[in-house]
C-alpha cells in the first residue's frame, strides 16, 4: 500500500523543509512513501476565497483515483493519539487497500467538493497550523505509527 500525502503549495522554508526530509527518509525504511505538491495557483489576488478553495479543490481532485482511501487533515476532522493513529493506518494495510491518500488544505481549507470525496478527516489539534508546518507534524506522525507497529523504541508509551 502506498501512502502519499498531498499538499498545495512548495515549502519556502529551508529549516521546515530540512526537518520534514529527516522523517520523508526515515519513512523509505518502513513502507512506500510519497509526498506531491500542487503548484501555488497563479494570480489569487483575483480571486476570492471560495473561488480560491474551488480551484484548488479541482486540482486536488484531479490527483485522486476512484480506489484510494483519502483521508484530509484537517483541523475539525477526528482527534487520535499516536497509537490510535498507528492502529488506524494497520486497519488500512489490513484492507488490501493500494493507495491512501493524506491531503493538506490551501490557505481557506477544502472545498465542498472534496470534502464530499474524502473518507475520513484526521486532526492534529484542535489548534491551526500552517500548512508547512503540518507536513513536518504528519510526516512525524506516521514515522511514530510505523515505528509502533513495528515495536520499536521511538516512541514512549
Ligand atoms: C492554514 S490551514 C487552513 C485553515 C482553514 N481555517 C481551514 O478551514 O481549514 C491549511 C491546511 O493545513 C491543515 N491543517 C491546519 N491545521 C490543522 C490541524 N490542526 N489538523 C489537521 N490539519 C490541519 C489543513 O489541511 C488545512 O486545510
Amino acid at each position: 500500500m502506498t501512502i502519499k500525502l498531498l499538499g498545495i503549495g512548495k515549502t519556502d522554508d529551508k529549516t521546515l523543509q530540512n526537518l520534514t526530509d529527516v522523517y520523508i527518509k526515515r519513512l523509505q525504511f518502513y513502507n512506500k512513501f510519497e509526498i506531491e505538491l500542487i503548484p501555488d495557483l497563479k494570480k489569487v489576488k483575483n480571486l476570492d476565497e471560495n473561488q480560491q478553495k474551488q480551484k484548488e479543490g479541482e486540482l486536488i481532485l484531479n490527483k485522486i483515483s476512484t480506489s484510494d482511501f483519502v483521508v484530509l487533515l484537517d483541523e475539525n476532522g477526528k482527534q487520535l493519539s499516536s497509537v490510535g493513529f498507528s492502529e488506524f493506518i494497520q486497519k488500512r494495510f489490513n484492507s488490501g487497500l493500494k493507495q491512501v491518500i493524506f491531503i493538506i488544505g490551501g490557505p481557506y481549507g477544502f472545498s465542498e467538493e472534496v470534502y464530499n470525496r474524502a473518507d475520513t478527516k484526521i486532526s492534529l489539534s484542535k489548534m491551526t497550523f500552517s500548512h508547512q508546518m503540518v507536513r513536518l507534524f504528519f510526516t512525524e506522525q506516521l514515522y511514530r505509527a510505523f515505528t509502533i507497529l513495528k515495536n520499536e523504541p521511538y516512541h514512549h508509551r
